[in-house]
């Protein structure tokens, strides 16, 4: 199949400058950008009409626990510790793999509708939120979430996490990708990250952690080891492996040296964060230090929504008001965050930017509702008016998984009724 995209308005995110141009897509990458390109095929040619619309690359959620749409509402206004222990916990101990791949639809079909293509996920049941990707057409990098504090079960989640990288490493055309993903470092003592680091390197997959999110943690970790998450991986050599470290809320400026060292990706999660009551993460500090910072929802029952373009909104204005600056996070830097630096937070090399030669991961949004008049500026426009709905179309791996908002590949009404009818069940018990 071969797409040509007519007129739309290109951003380009190198340079951050934004030109009206064709984009043509062959395969499942972008073969050209420029004016007025001709193709001769004309058999197997889509051609979209991008006057009115804006091009981007489709945005990078770096952290989620997709299938958590389930528990979206069920417990709100609680810390982390209390929510996690008295009502996530056993809610998902009664999951089965079936509602897994509900839930992780629903959250896929907000994610689409939303403008995002790549997702970074951890969870459980992981087979069934990789046919789930499979068939959504949406690309992924998914890791099994490994809670060690009962060792057997850390032995069983390590051992699922082998076998489940071992099926779906690159499956799915390359759109799913696999990591390991010790839950974090006060759930994994250190014998267990230990086997995880030896794992991670033979398998040659990155490792995805939640680091360093609450004062509970650093008093927990302090206790226990007498040092602050950040130092502890960095002692057991965690970071040796390419890292996506979610949260980063508590580091000092010495840690904030240590993921720049490493390239670990660091994913600030600002609305868990804020409606956790977490705290406030470095983000512009880390950003100015260097570091790989991109952004990501967390699990819809923390959040409460799966929107990038709400979430990077918010990176912006959290950094704003914490600092009373106004400069703080610009409108370009929130943007990158959610495509081409988050790419790269994730070690991903063929996504987050429309170049020739990238996967064709692109979304356009409809800039012809009044909160995108008057055209003054389109990065900020974006940034500060976009709506997720006024995402139009999508497109992953040189396919449309969307089309003036309809989705190409799934069955939205029966993904909603599935996913409410045993979402209520989960939560009542
Ligand atoms: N409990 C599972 C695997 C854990 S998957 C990842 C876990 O992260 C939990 N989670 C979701 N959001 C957060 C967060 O912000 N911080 C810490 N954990 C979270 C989520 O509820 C899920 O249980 C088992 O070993 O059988
Ligand atoms: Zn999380």
């Amino acid at each position: 199949m071969t797409i040509l995209i007519k007129n739309a308005t290109v951003l380009d995110l190198k340079k951050f400058a934004a030109v009206e141009n064709d984009i043509l897509i062959e395969g499942n990458k972008i073969s050209k950008i420029g004016v007025d390109i001709e193709v001769n095929e004309k058999e197997n040619l889509k051609i979209i009409d991008g006057s009115n619309k804006v091009a981007l690359p489709g945005l990078i959620n770096g952290h989620t626990h997709v299938a958590m749409t389930l528990f979206r509402g069920a417990a709100d206004d609680l810390p982390l510790m209390d929510w996690l222990n008295n009502v996530i916990w056993p809610s998902e101990s009664r999951l089965t793999g079936e509602d897994v791949y509900w839930g992780s639809l629903l959250g896929i079909v907000e994610m689409i509708k939303s403008g995002t293509t790549t997702f970074c996920d951890m969870y459980f049941f992981m087979d069934e939120v990789a046919h789930a990707v499979e068939q959504s057409g949406i690309r992924a990098i998914l890791s099994r979430g490994m809670v060690a504090i009962d060792p057997a079960n850390g032995e069983k989640g390590l051992k699922e996490s082998v076998d489940f990288i071992e099926k779906w490493q690159g499956k799915a055309n390359g759109r799913i990708t696999t990591a390991l993903a010790p839950h974090a470092p006060y759930t994994c003592p250190p014998e267990f990250l230990k086997d995880v680091i030896w794992e991670a390197k033979r398998l040659n997959v990155p490792i995805n952690i939640h680091i360093s999110e609450t004062l509970d943690e650093i008093s927990i970790i302090k206790e226990r080891y007498g040092t602050t998450p950040v130092r502890h991986l960095e002692s057991l050599g965690l970071f040796e492996v390419k890292t996506i470290g979610a949260h980063l809320v508590y580091v000092d400026d010495e840690e904030i040296q240590i993921l720049k060292r490493y390239q670990v990706g660091a994913i600030h999660n600002p609305q868990s964060n804020m409606k956790l009551a977490s705290g406030i993460a470095p983000v512009a500090k880390m950003l100015e230090a260097g570091v790989l910072v991109g952004l990501g929802t967390d699990g819809a029952a923390s959040n409460n929504d799966l929107d990038m373009i709400e979430e990077l909104r918010t990176a912006s204005y959290l950094q704003k008001v914490s600092s009373m600056n106004p400069e703080a996070l610009n409108a370009k830097t929130s943007i990158a965050m959610a495509t081409s630096l988050g790419a790269r937070a994730l070690g991903l090399t063929e996504v987050g930017l429309l170049q020739e030669g990238y996967k064709a991961d692109i979304i356009l949004l409809n800039t012809n509702e009044t909160n995108f008049y008057p055209r003054h500026n389109i990065f900020n426009l974006i940034a500060y008016s976009a709506k997720g709905a006024d995402v139009d179309t999508v497109i992953v791996d040189g396919e449309v998984i969307m089309e003036k908002r309809q989705l190409t590949r799934l069955d939205e009404e029966k993904i909603k009724f599935e996913a409410n009818k045993r979402g209520l069940k989960l939560v009542a018990g």
